[in-house]
């Protein structure tokens, strides 16, 4: 549809709905300053298009990305073609307070931007027009769906009860793990760890008992481990470090430092305090472990023979 004033009267109109939509519409000339600045802008800035007009809209908005937006009103006024920016890519051109502060979980309204050439009549590109775009609740709502994606995704790879890796997720990085040595055979050690007797605490203390046992041994592992070692719920009572770059030395102390931890500590479940021990199982990567599945049999067996030898100690099998 193209929009033809033939009298003063059908101009009148026409600046009454540029006045009225509900798009930012600001008209710059090739200075930078402002020949139009709509009702929307004056709503949303709270300045009134008499006070900006004729100023520098860096001047008036020193915060504004100048070479950004330079680099594409350039681009726009050479090539004579408008341009398109979502909010995805920049959240928002001016800092406007949203107008959902109530409901709304940002502070800042988010906006779509086009930047339009506008010609002379003699053809010449001497002004631009930037169209504003109000897309808060669209983002809002797509940044929370994103959100909420986020938060299944690491419920499903997490275990309810500790909120360590489940065994799925814990597993799948063992196997990447293993891929990883046998690409760059740097040094990665597993250890399997069970709680010793927990048949025992359960039966003589409760389930619920048990599961604070099994949390506080869940959150003193993490607090022993660096950030890229990997622990996971491997079981009921049993869980499973990836200890990368560590070889079975390193991996027999922080073992040992983690046994003595736990079997120094005392779990105040319900008032009462309970001690517990744990026993574990390591198992470095040698060019003879064929699989993943190998290599955990291997740390599980060692988990046996440090049960075997009495609970309470760490194991390693002879390579
Ligand atoms: N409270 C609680 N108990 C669990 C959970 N998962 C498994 N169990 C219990 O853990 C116990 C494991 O017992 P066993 O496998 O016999 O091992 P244990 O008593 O620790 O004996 P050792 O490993 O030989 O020292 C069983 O009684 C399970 O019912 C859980 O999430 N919470």
């Amino acid at each position: 549809m193209a929009l033809t004033a033939q009298s003063p009267r059908d101009f009148h109109w026409l600046v009454d709905m540029l006045e009225s939509v509900d798009i930012g519409l600001v008209v710059l000339d090739c200075e930078y300053r402002i020949e139009l600045w709509n009702g929307f802008m004056e709503n949303h800035s709270g300045l009134s298009s008499t006070h900006v007009r004729d100023q520098n809209l860096f001047s008036l908005f020193p915060e504004l990305p100048e070479q950004w937006l330079r680099r594409k009103v350039d681009t726009v006024v050479t090539l004579n073609t408008r341009t398109f920016t979502s909010w995805e890519q920049r959240p928002w051109l001016f800092r406007f307070r949203s107008t959902r502060p109530i409901t709304g979980t940002h502070d800042y309204m988010f906006q779509n931007l086009t930047i339009h050439p506008l010609a002379d009549p003699d053809g010449h590109i001497r002004r631009v027009c930037l169209m504003v775009y109000d897309v808060t609740d669209v983002a809002t709502s797509k940044l929370a769906l994103e959100q909420a994606n986020k938060q299944l995704s690491r419920l499903s790879r997490t275990d309810r009860l500790t909120g360590l890796l489940n065994r799925g997720s814990w597993e799948s990085l063992l196997h990447t793990e293993f891929a990883r040595y046998r690409r760059y055979r740097q040094p990665c050690t597993l250890v399997m760890l069970d709680i010793d007797h927990f048949k025992r605490i359960n039966d003589s203390h409760g389930h619920p008992a048990g599961d604070d046992v099994i949390r506080h041994a869940a959150a003193l592992i993490q607090g022993c481990l660096r950030d890229a070692d990997v622990a996971g719920r491997y079981g009921g009572e049993e869980f499973g470090l990836i200890l990368p770059q560590t070889d079975l030395e390193g991996a027999g102390v922080i073992s040992e430092r983690l046994r003595r931890a736990i079997a120094d500590a005392r779990v105040d479940t319900h008032g009462q305090l309970l001690r517990y021990t744990i026993s574990m199982g390591m198992a470095s990567l040698t060019p003879a472990t064929a699989t993943a599945q190998e290599w955990l049999e291997r740390a599980d067996r060692a988990l046996y023979q440090a049960k075997r030898e009495g609970r309470n100690r760490v194991c390693a099998l002879d390579d």
